[in-house]
């Protein structure tokens, strides 16, 4: 191992060490939410908030300073096993949609998580005071449907100006020499003030798999993703830029999503038939939030005994009065 390495190594065991002082409880409470079910709440001092439950290892609120809600979680979200929650940011694992034979996203989303006392350390921001860190691991139940043993560990955190990050480290532990393969996703739900008004930027001239259409490939033509077609969306884009903006215009609030390790994004958007359909999904909610989720769908990992594979997504907001060709998601972040 390189010095500098190690040294973030050292300046990562202490910070860890730090979050189990008494200071650190401003930063991360843990209590029940609904149903009872096991909550964490972390909290930087301008105000900003993240919700997560241990169940799913879901985030199901992220605040801003103003203590405006930026996801979307459904007044008909159910709390309650073996249903995922429906909304805020389910992790799709150890399979995205119904790429495979497992039920549709995998089963992380709907199994009780454990909070990982004792992470290996990774280099982090020492600023950043308000994370948590969450582990799964295989079940004997879950090797009969998914034979592999594996350790998901899930860092979330909350930075000082308020911006949501996720970072997932899976790693393959299985004895059998075996390796495995999966596909995930970061189910991201965000709340906009009305569906017609949003455009997402980052995705356009790209290739996609349209879930609709027994996931045929198409090129995006034209500008930016509107939504106005009144149909559903549901889209693997392939491929795609590091930045994506989603911008809410009646709001003047554009969301930066960035990734790394996640090639594809997916695009969702029920629309009222679906929406109607879904027992967990208020009838017109449809027209307050867009699933933009950071994905490996194409091209599944496939990760040896020993090896670990890391995802990465961090979201934030910048007030938005911008108009077209200023639009450029690079540019949003120099301004912040
Ligand atoms: O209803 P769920 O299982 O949570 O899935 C909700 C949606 O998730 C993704 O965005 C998929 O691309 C859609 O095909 C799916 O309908």
């Amino acid at each position: 191992m390189d010095s500098v390495r190690s040294k973030d190594i050292q300046k990562d065991r202490s910070m860890d060490r730090s979050t189990s002082s008494g200071d650190d409880k401003l930063f991360v409470e843990h209590c029940k939410g609904v149903n009872g079910l096991e909550r964490v709440i972390l909290r930087e001092v301008r105000g900003a908030s993240v919700e997560v439950y241990l169940y799913g290892g879901q985030v199901t609120s992220w605040k801003n300073e103003y203590g405006e809600e930026l996801l979307f979680v459904s007044s008909k979200a159910t709390f309650k096993l073996p249903k995922a929650i429906r909304g805020g940011i389910p992790i799709c694992f150890p399979q995205f949609g119904s790429h495979g034979s497992l039920e549709q996203h995998g089963f992380a989303r709907n199994r009780m998580w454990s909070i990982d006392d004792d992470p290996p350390p990774f280099p982090t921001n020492t600023s950043n005071r308000a994370f948590i860190d969450l582990i799964l691991k295989h079940s004997e139940e879950d090797v009969k449907i998914w034979p592999h043993r594996y350790e998901f560990r899930l860092r979330i955190t909350l930075g000082p100006g308020g911006d949501l990050m996720l970072t997932s480290r899976i790693r393959n532990t299985n004895t059998d020499g075996k390796s495995f393969a999966f596909t995930f996703a970061y189910h991201t739900y965000f709340a906009v003030s009305d569906i017609s008004e949003v455009r997402v930027e980052g995705l356009e001239t790209l290739d996609y798999l349209d879930n609709l259409k027994g996931k045929e490939r198409f090129t995006e033509q034209g500008d930016a993703i509107t939504f106005e077609s009144e149909v559903s969306v549901d889209k693997i884009y392939l491929s795609t830029p590091t930045k994506i903006a989603i911008l809410d215009h009646e709001r003047k609030r554009t969301f930066v999503l960035r990734k790394d390790g996640l090639p594809d994004a997916v695009v969702w958007n029920p629309w009222d038939k679906k929406a109607k359909a879904m027992t967990d999904f208020g009838d017109e909610e449809y027209k307050h939030m867009l699933c933009v989720e950071a994905a490996c769908v194409e091209k599944p990992i496939v990760l040896k005994p020993g090896e670990e594979w890391r995802g990465r997504q961090e979201i934030s907001t910048v007030p938005s009065s911008y108009c077209s060709g200023q639009l450029d998601p690079k540019k949003v972040f120099q301004s912040d």
